[in-house]
């Protein structure tokens, strides 16, 4: 009998014997009656155990609804927004987790500094191997004739070799010692390229698994010694091995290269707009590459690292007298190897969508609500993945596939339609919406126009292909964006930074020795120069007293922690803020003035106000009469400034001379093919 089953089973497929899982699970072979009885009633004793755990695990997942924790997922392409969602959502409900990590993002944001200017290096390396450089060039464009680089332009590519050894640095204080976690040490392909021999040298992205403890094997590398007085995070700026050091070295040759007129051309040549890009600081050089730089909560909503694998987040939200809930919200990684999704069915352009890892599917099961991230900027953009895929009718097609997802079919769907300070830009410099959408057509080439039409292809789009049928939740959101009060407030906070590293306020008559009269000066280089003796601090309050104040003013008011009261801030355009005239330094009148005058009227106490307390050094010298007086005297001067002034706080920055716009940034007729085979399916608008 024995030997029968084994000739049936021989009989089924010989190649099963060989299998060591069919060996190890076959009964013996000279297996008794008894024995057989012994083992099935085993056997059936771990089928009970295994559905008991199964029950047990339903349980669970019914008591997490009940116990009313709320689950989101974000999800969309690659650079859609969805990791800066979540930033947002623990800048909002988990302040203070959030800022401990500020020395963990700042290497991340000095990553993102050294990752534009390798991009503006390879740029200038394209156009030294002439030939190719001429093969990619469209040459019906009429910008495309390559300027001319002279020998400066290689001597500061030279000089800038060293940022080779920030980026190890900077990896190695990340990543864990002798993992490979990150993805790569390379950086970033330029993902708005048409050029398709890019795409073959196409180094992978900045990326970290979200399962590494990055932020933990950063902080455990920094050693205690000298810390900052930000809400306990920990930067050692004496590290002799800070990367910061070397970035803050090449700070001026980055300067000289990214404001080279010469090298805005050649970007423009190569159809590159470094702004778009996520992790874009290079207009804040001054300020990020400081040797005493601590990242905003701005700065790490703007830093760029893309997400590999699916992270959980949670939080406790409490909404007004209302219970307060548990929320956990996934984000997951959204680069087409990451989705896990195909979009196969699509009768759209087929497109390579076929997934290495099921990633996201099994986080369909159980959600609350999704928010789907579509960038609506990226219309003339392609695919870092794929560079023959315009990203905003990859975007499209997710939204069908996630839209029509049975799993999906009783989830709350919330769009995000991203991105709309750029897109605002975009549409502004002249890149033609209507030559990438075909079916846009003739109409306005503006925000409201192109808005509306994307919201209803969405709408259509839900409408159509949603197994049951939904609610059309959508939002056009920036979420980088900070409020125009926190910009106005970010403005000043930047040019008083500046001011402090420029030296524009200054101690005097330094002495640590008990009693010691030191002399604050702001604006010692202006005409009239305000001096505060520190009279009623010692040295060594004063030393600290100056240096956390001044540091705490520039740096939490650049963070959101300070805000402006809206109708304040309705008011200062109408009577605007003083002027502060980047052509000649920071004068007192301005710095004394400015500080209260943006803080002070708030009408409720809160962390803006406790800064301003702490901006007025009183009781430490302005009852000083000679200081007193020479307020007054320079208050008067600033009403007669304001007079004159004009209605924005003029930047340093806005000297620097901007890349000429209006440049598209891809093929147009590559681009206008592609898009044009997505079909919408209808047009009425
Ligand atoms: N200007 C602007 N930049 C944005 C906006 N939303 C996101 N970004 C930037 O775009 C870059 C990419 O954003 P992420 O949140 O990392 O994108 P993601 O969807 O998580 O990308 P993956 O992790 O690769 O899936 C970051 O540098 C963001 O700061 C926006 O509304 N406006
Ligand atoms: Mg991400």
């Amino acid at each position: 009998m024995v030997l029968q089953v084994k000739g049936r089973r021989q009989s089924i497929s010989r190649g099963q014997d060989d299998d060591p899982l069919t060996k190890a699970m076959a009964p013996p072979p000279n297996e008794t009656e008894a024995e057989r009885e012994e083992r099935l009633a085993a056997e059936r004793e771990a089928q009970k155990r295994s559905d008991a755990i199964d029950e047990e695990l339903n349980r669970q997942r019914i008591n997490d609804k009940k116990t009313k924790c709320v689950r989101v997922l974000l999800l969309g392409q690659s650079e859609s927004g969805k990791s800066t969602t979540l930033k947002n959502f623990q800048l909002f409900h988990s302040p203070k987790a959030f800022r401990t990590e500020r020395a963990s993002w700042r290497a991340i944001v000095q990553l993102n500094v050294v990752r534009s200017i390798k991009l503006i290096l390879d740029a200038i390396t394209e156009a030294q191997t002439s030939s190719s450089h001429s093969a990619i060039i469209p040459t019906s464009d009429s910008v495309s004739s390559p300027p001319s680089l002279t020998p400066e332009h290689l001597r500061l590519k030279m000089r800038l070799s060293p940022l080779q050894q920030v980026e190890e640095l900077l990896l190695r204080k990340l990543t864990p010692a002798g993992s490979a976690e990150f993805e790569a040490t390379q950086l970033s392909p330029l993902t708005n390229l048409p050029y398709s021999a890019r795409a073959g040298n196409a180094a992978t992205e900045l990326a970290l698994n979200s399962t590494t403890p990055w932020k933990a094997a950063f902080n455990k590398l920094i050693a205690s010694t000298t810390r900052t007085s930000l809400e306990s995070q920990d930067i050692d700026f004496d590290d002799p091995k800070d990367p910061g050091l070397i970035l803050n070295a090449c700070k001026d040759d980055i300067n000289a290269l990214w404001t080279d007129p010469t090298i805005r051309q050649l970007l423009e040549v190569q159809k590159i707009r470094l702004q778009d890009f996520g992790g874009f600081f290079l207009d804040q050089l001054e300020r990020v590459t400081s040797l005493k730089y601590v990242p905003t909560d701005d700065d790490i909503l703007r830093a760029r690292l893309k997400t590999i694998g699916v992270s959980e987040h949670r939080f406790t939200l409490k909404a007004g007298n209302m219970m307060s809930h548990d929320w956990r919200v996934f984000d997951v990684g959204g680069a087409r190897s990451f989705r896990g999704m195909t979009c196969s069915h699509l009768h759209v352009h087929q497109t390579n969508n076929n997934a290495t890892s099921a990633a996201w599917v099994p986080y369909f099961d159980n959600m609350d609500a999704i928010i789907f991230l579509a960038p609506i900027s990226c219309f003339d953009q392609v695919l870092a993945e794929d560079p023959n895929v315009n990203r905003l009718e990859d975007s499209i097609l997710l939204w069908k596939s996630v839209v029509s997802n049975p799993l999906l079919k009783s989830t709350d769907i919330v769009l995000f339609l991203n991105k709309v300070d750029i897109l605002k830009e975009k549409l502004k410099s002249g890149v033609s919406f209507g030559h990438y959408v075909v079916s846009y057509g003739n109409r306005p080439n503006d925000f409201e126009s192109t808005s509306k039409y994307l919201s209803k292809k969405f709408a259509g789009i839900l409408k159509q292909s949603s197994p049951l049928s939904r609610t059309f939740y959508y939002h056009l959101t920036t979420v980088t964006g900070s409020k125009s009060s926190d910009k106005l407030l970010e403005a000043f906070a930047e040019k008083l930074a500046e001011t402090l590293l420029q030296g524009e306020v200054h101690v005097g008559d330094w002495s640590t020795e008990e009693g010691a009269k030191i002399k604050l000066t702001f604006g010692p280089s202006s005409k009239k120069p305000l001096h505060v003796p520190l009279i009623e601090l010692t040295s060594a309050e004063a030393a600290s007293h100056a240096t956390d104040v001044f540091l705490d003013i520039a740096l939490q008011a650049q963070s959101r922690k300070c805000r402006l009261h809206p109708d304040q801030f309705a008011t200062s355009h109408v009577s605007p803020p003083p002027r502060i005239d980047t052509a000649r330094p920071l004068t007192t009148s301005t710095l004394s003035t400015t500080a209260p005058r943006l803080v002070a009227p708030l009408p409720h106490r809160d962390s803006a106000t406790d800064v301003d307390r702490k901006a007025e050094p009183s009781g430490s010298g302005f009852d000083d009469q000679k200081a007193q007086d020479e307020i007054k005297a320079l208050k008067a001067e600033l009403e007669k400034q304001k007079q004159q002034a004009i209605p924005s706080i003029s930047r340093k920055s806005t000297a620097v001379p901007k890349p000429p716009k209006g440049a598209s940034l891809a093929n147009p007729n590559k681009k206008a093919r592609k898009y044009q085979a997505i079909e919408f399916e209808s047009d009425d608008e």
